[in-house]
């Protein structure tokens, strides 16, 4: 036994002594022909500047690094040349000026193992294949049209979600749960139809899967040691809840296949309106089965935590400032009162309540680094070289906290809005909370009706409080970064009816 504890410590250090030593050899290879790299913190062997990570925050700690280096910044993240762009001006350069160049994302375990090795929309290497899906994305599945022809779809989960509130009124809920799971199951809905058995299990296992993602993994950090995949025990976990997803999904193509069969036998293929986003992918003979499946996994992973986290970010900020909740609650009754129901036709006459969503963004943009993009070709910009490869982060958090474009950057004030006309669109680098550029988020129009449908009948409807006494100056505020920025505590509050 002995001898075998022996034998296998020996062999352990003989590893680390020769990845360590191979690392110290690289590194000062690469440092003998280190081009104009733009400002950064001194760079360790082997871990390069991981450690300047640690102690909070990742959105956090990149802009104070940044305060001292600079809006263009160069990292090395184990073996991973990363530029931080931390001003909108760089981020223009980034998404605009050499948009081309950053159009492409970088390789990430997570992707390639659950979306099917990256065949998804938001991983896909830029190049045909991507624009082929963007192009269906944008034109058949997100379009305004099919958006809106989900509004019975979205109206019947939200009011199964204002009922189930009203069922608890009096006594605390579990705000951010309760969101959470409706805006999963509306996406559930609109992608795999009303019908399948199988959606809150698949919820479950997309779920699982967002958590496991979050983060930075050690092997994404070293690609040239694969085995360090294993280490960190993702790699298993993710293989195993992408089995069983895949299983959900192909057994709901499978099924798919079956009824279109069938109808068009009976000479009565579905009306436009009636499909599921399935219907539109098999509708598209390019697509290959893993390719529907990913693209799928694309609706759920960009589009149900992004919204339920910004419904969530909005109203503890509400609650936090009651004269902006008691505003918003004025405009809404007003509007829905006048109409005598609720209906997404009159958004657009909420205009407030739009401030208060775009403030929310502002303040608490669910990608707070959007999604990484990697340099496709080396590149200058503000006269520092940008080598081939590189991993860029646009810390969009701290872009929009930035004091030298907002006034009081840290408070929660829409009225901001009133006279600053600034759009969604990508064209002012103050605000990207959806990106900018090609690979601008293209689920814009499905999410903001979605957040904001959802926010005006939870302010119709319900009056809110704390729950135990505790005073709105005591709410934690306190973030969690992952796939998406949450809020580190659960939101709970109590729920008294206004509009039954
Ligand atoms: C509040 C909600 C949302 C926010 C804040 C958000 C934000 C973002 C951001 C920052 C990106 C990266 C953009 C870039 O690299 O420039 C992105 C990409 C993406 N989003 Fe969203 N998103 C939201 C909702 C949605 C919804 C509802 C869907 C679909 C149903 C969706 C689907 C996607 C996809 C597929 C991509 C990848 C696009 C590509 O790489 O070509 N998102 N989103």
């Amino acid at each position: 036994m002995d001898h075998q504890i022996l034998y296998f410590t020996s062999i352990f250090s003989l590893i680390t002594f020769v990845f360590i030593a191979h690392r110290i050899l690289l590194t000062k290879k690469s440092n003998s022909s280190t081009p104009n790299l733009p400002p950064g913190p001194l760079k360790l062997p082997i871990i390069g500047n991981i450690h300047n990570l640690v102690g909070s925050l990742p959105h956090h700690k990149l802009r104070e690094l940044s305060t001292n280096y600079g809006p263009l910044m160069h990292l090395k993240l184990g073996e991973v040349s990363t530029i931080v762009v931390s001003s909108a001006e760089n981020a223009k350069q980034v998404l605009k000026t050499h948009d081309l160049v950053f159009a492409s994302r970088p390789e990430i375990l997570a992707t390639k193992i659950m979306s099917y090795n990256s065949l998804g929309m938001s991983f896909a290497p830029y190049g045909e294949y991507w624009r082929q899906l963007r192009k269906i994305c944008t034109l058949e599945l997100l379009s305004s049209k099919r958006v809106q022809s989900f509004q019975p779809v979205r109206g019947e989960e939200l009011t199964n979600l204002i009922k189930s509130i009203a069922s608890k009124e009096g006594s605390p809920i579990n705000f951010t749960k309760e969101v959470l799971s409706t805006i999963f199951i509306i996406t559930s809905r609109v992608a795999l139809g009303k019908k399948c058995k199988e959606n809150q299990k698949f919820i479950n296992v997309v779920k699982q899967s967002m958590r496991v993602a979050g983060g930075f993994e050690l092997g994404d950090l070293f690609p040239s040691y694969a085995w360090l995949q294993h280490i960190s025990g993702l790699k298993p976990k993710l293989e195993k809840l992408h089995k069983q997803a895949d299983m959900i999904m192909q057994n709901i193509i499978d099924e798919n296949r079956e009824v279109r069969k069938s109808r068009v036998n009976e000479d009565h293929p579905k009306e436009v309106e009636e499909e599921d986003l399935i219907d539109v992918l098999l509708n598209q003979e390019c697509l290959s089965d893993n390719s529907i499946k990913a693209v799928i996994l694309d609706m759920y992973g960009g589009g149900s935590e992004s919204s339920a986290v910004t419904i969530t970010w909005a109203v503890a900020e509400m609650i936090k400032n009651p004269r902006i909740m008691e505003k918003v609650q004025a405009e809404v009754r007003e509007v829905f009162d006048k109409e005598k129901i609720p209906n997404e036709r009159d958004m657009e006459k909420l205009k407030y309540l739009k401030n208060v969503v775009k403030e929310t963004l502002r303040l608490h943009p669910p990608g707070a680094f959007l999604l990484p993009r990697e340099c496709g070709e080396a590149c200058v910009i503000n006269g520092y070289d940008i080598p081939y490869k590189s991993k860029v982060i646009v810390n969009v958090w701290a872009i929009s906290r930035d004091p030298s474009f907002w006034s009081d950057p840290d408070r929660f004030y829409p009225e901001r809005f009133d006279e600053n006309s600034v759009d969604y669109k990508g064209n002012t680098f103050d605000f990207i909370p959806f990106g900018s550029g090609r690979r601008m988020c293209p689920g814009v129009t499905f999410a903001l009706v979605s957040v904001e449908f959802a926010l005006a009948l939870l302010m119709y409807h319900f009056d809110w409080k704390l729950p135990n006494g505790v005073k709105k100056e005591d709410l934690d505020m306190s973030e969690s970064f992952g796939v998406t920025l949450t809020m580190k505590e659960d939101l709970y509050l109590i729920p008294s009816i206004y509009h039954p």
